[in-house]
């Protein structure tokens, strides 16, 4: 287990700067999301801290120690990637023991580190099989065990679940955090999932365009967004946003949208009269039918999800998507009425996105 910290990294290919100094401390322990779009530069960072991507500026520090000048084997990390890159020819027990071997370690040793391992991923049964006689999420465990075997100083993920069909990956996420509880090991976990970042990190970072964006706990991230980029990236469904100037209604500070409707917001907001504003309203915040601060419009499709309702309405010209009870009666083509209290209507400056 060990501390990896970022001093300014920076890369670049030919005259492109593709991640433009980033810096990041992480805790011995720690479960750390690196999310971002696609091309933001997460498995970018990612493979400069295993050493599999030279650095162009700036250091990385593992255990407190400078890393740059070291090959992936010397920095003590062990990476798992999304394809499962097994040995077709070994069995599972010489896949998860193979680099124990190749680093001169006996076989006793190699076989009560892989024993251990196989107990801990429910892999005991299957250690003399093929690889092509596993299934997929079968797969991915071994090759999470080839990595915890290892006892590496630092966990790297690259999107290992993402070959995963749905249901596998929430299996497989709840399995990645119950190890992380049992090993503890420092993991930094890249995805472009949201939910899977929010349940598994301690932290998550928001990258985007190869800068951070927010460093936060999963709901740090979701209830107090620093910019209109990590309020939209954090949350699902994706919280909708409505352009305004801040204005008063009863004498109380509020927006006034595009059809000259006024939507409250909580005093404490640093908006100035006459702002341009974006708001942004969480789906799951709407109260359907409630009084006060509401906005309606006409109902354009009804999506139940079991528990829940999803209600897609047209309000000023965008589509709003309300989440409500999943016995809620609404139906196409009727009007849908959605309130929200104001402390929960966010607030980001039109020009620079920066949360008000
Ligand atoms: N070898 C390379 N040469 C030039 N540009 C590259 C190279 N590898 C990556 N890039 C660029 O660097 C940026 C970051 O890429 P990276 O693969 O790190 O993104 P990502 O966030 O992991 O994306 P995804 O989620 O799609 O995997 C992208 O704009 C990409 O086009």
């Amino acid at each position: 287990m060990a501390s990896v910290e970022l001093r300014d990294i920076r890369k670049s290919y030919g005259v492109l700067e593709v991640i433009h100094g980033v810096s990041l401390s992480i805790v011995e322990g720690e479960f750390i999301a690196l999310v971002g779009p696609s091309g933001c530069g997460k498995s970018t960072l990612l493979r400069m801290i295993a050493g599999l991507e030279e650095i162009s500026d700036g250091e990385v520090l593992i255990g407190g120690k400078v890393v740059n000048p070291l090959t992936p084997r010397e920095r003590n990390i062990a990476m798992v990637f999304q394809s499962y890159a097994l040995y077709p020819h070994m069995t599972v027990a010489e896949n998860m023991g193979f680099n124990l071997k190749l680093s001169g370690l006996r076989k006793p040793e190699i076989d009560k580190r892989v024993g251990e391992a196989a107990r801990m991923l429910a892999l005991t049964e299957l250690l003399d099989r093929k690889p092509s006689q596993l299934s997929g999420g079968q797969r991915q465990r071994v090759a999470m065990g080839r990595a915890i075997v290892r006892d590496p100083a630092v966990f790297l993920f690259d999107e290992p679940l993402s070959n995963l069909d749905a249901k596998l990956r929430v299996q497989m996420r709840t399995e990645i955090k119950a190890l992380h509880q049992k090993v503890a090991t420092t993991s930094i976990y890249v995805t472009h999932d949201q939910i899977e970042a929010m349940t598994l990190a301690d932290r998550i970072v928001v990258l985007n365009g190869g800068k951070i964006e927010q460093v936060g706990t999963p709901l740090e991230l979701y209830r107090t967004p620093a910019n209109l980029f990590v309020a939209g990236f954090i949350g699902s469904p994706a919280m909708n946003v409505l352009d305004g100037t801040v204005d008063a209604a009863d004498g109380e500070p509020a927006v006034r949208l595009s059809d000259g409707s006024a939507i409250r917001i909580a005093p404490e907001r640093r908006v100035r009269p006459g702002q341009a504003v974006r708001i942004g309203l969480r789906p799951e915040h709407f109260v359907a039918g409630g009084e006060g601060n509401a906005i309606v419009g006409p109902t354009l499709l009804v999506e139940p999800t079991g528990a829940q309702t999803h209600v897609l309405f047209e309000f000023a010209g965008k589509q709003i998507t309300a989440v409500v009870d999943g016995d809620h009666p609404a139906r196409h083509g009727t009007l849908f009425k959605a309130a929200m209290e104001r402390s929960q209507v966010y607030v980001f400056d039109r020009a620079t996105g920066a949360a008000l």
